[in-house]
């Protein structure tokens, strides 16, 4: 079953991951393909996969799943992760219990081994894609096409909806891993999403301030569903990563696409430490200075009156309470994020 299903989604290439670096460049049809089991797979473009179970197969957690990865070309651990997770399925491992659409965001950025090409990907969503600066990019257009793919498959799958954007960060981290749940105006995180965080070992999470850009800001404001970007460590090349650090985020999400119950936290991972963001620190352009070092890590704590960044209207001091600063990177454009300053909850 599983060869044929392999030979004609991704021929002349061994898997995903290979297939959709080889054609990152290449607009092809949407093709299906049926597993054995009844299983259907259709590529809807290179890189993006929507899978759903037979319609007679249980869907016992009554649940729909978006999984991307790659939304930053460079970020590749997550990548291999589910590449190698749609192996299994595609070797009979296991079978779909739950819709899922599986998407590597940024082909052409992951074989130019890349962050993004023109512009970051993960600030186009939530309609930015359509404006003007961006006009005829291609990362502005795949954006509005995951945008409309994710839009569908919210639509056709009127189930509980979870979006899990799996990245890894520039900088070292004292927390390695850690996730994101965006803003949406009166919303509380379900403490079943906690547990799953833990059950992938992600043992912080930092609540966002304002709603964003990115692909989990669109997902929980516009399609409603409980999104996370989350962090898993750190940037490697391809085939450079340490496999067994991300075995926690694998086996959760292979659970779940598996539709078994969640088991219950068990120590180390029995604790979630919660942070917000008490403020974004964006390129003003107006002669900003960023004071905080290059290669400082993730969560590094700065006391009160530390100035962090200023220009020609503004100096920015650490207030009454610590701060600690997180995705610190001055090489951003005008407007865009250079760090984001959270505290403990
Ligand atoms: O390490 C870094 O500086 C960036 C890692 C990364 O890509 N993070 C995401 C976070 C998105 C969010 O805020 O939900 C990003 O910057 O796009
Ligand atoms: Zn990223």
């Amino acid at each position: 079953m599983t060869a044929t299903a392999q030979i004609h989604l991704f021929e002349p290439n061994p898997d995903w991951l290979a297939h959709t670096l080889a054609h990152a460049a290449v607009d092809l049809p949407e093709t299906k393909t049926i597993l054995s089991d009844g299983t259907c797979i259709s590529r809807k473009a290179v890189g993006v996969l929507q899978l759903t179970p037979p319609p007679d197969r249980a869907n016992p957690n009554q649940e729909a799943l978006i999984v991307s990865a790659g939304i930053h070309g460079n970020e590749t651990a997550p990548i291999e992760v589910l590449n190698a997770l749609l192996s299994e399925l595609l070797n009979g491992e296991w079978q779909l219990a739950c819709p899922l659409l599986l998407i590597l965001g940024n082909p052409p950025a992951m074989v130019a081994g890349e962050r993004f090409l023109d512009v970051n990907l993960n600030r186009l969503f939530n309609g930015a894609h359509g404006r003007s600066e961006y006009k005829g990019l291609p990362e502005a257009a795949r954006a509005q096409f995951l945008e409309e793919t994710c839009r569908q498959f919210a639509m056709a799958h009127p189930h509980a909806l979870s979006h899990y954007d799996l990245h890894t960060a520039i900088r070292p981290s004292q927390r390695e891993k850690f996730a994101l749940y965006p803003f949406v105006e009166g919303r509380q995180v379900p403490e079943v999403q906690c547990d799953f965080l833990l059950e992938a070992e992600v043992e912080t999470l930092l609540l966002q301030h304002k709603v964003g850009t990115t692909f989990s800001s669109f997902s929980s404001s516009v399609l409603r569903a409980e999104s996370f970007t989350v962090e898993l460590g750190k940037v490697h090349p391809f085939g450079m990563n340490d496999l067994t650090r991300f075995e926690g985020v694998k086996n959760a999400l292979r659970r779940r696409f598996c539709g078994e119950p969640a088991p219950a936290t068990q120590p180390p991972f029995d604790h979630l430490t919660v942070f917000e963001v008490v403020y974004e620190i964006l390129n003003t352009g107006k002669n900003f200075q960023f004071h905080i070092p290059d290669d400082v890590a993730n969560f590094t704590e700065y006391a009160p009156g530390t100035v962090i960044w200023e220009d020609d209207d503004t100096c920015y001091k650490v207030g009454e309470i610590p701060e600690a600063i997180v995705f610190p990177n001055r090489d951003v454009p005008v407007g865009q994020r250079v760090g984001l300053l959270i505290r403990p909850r």
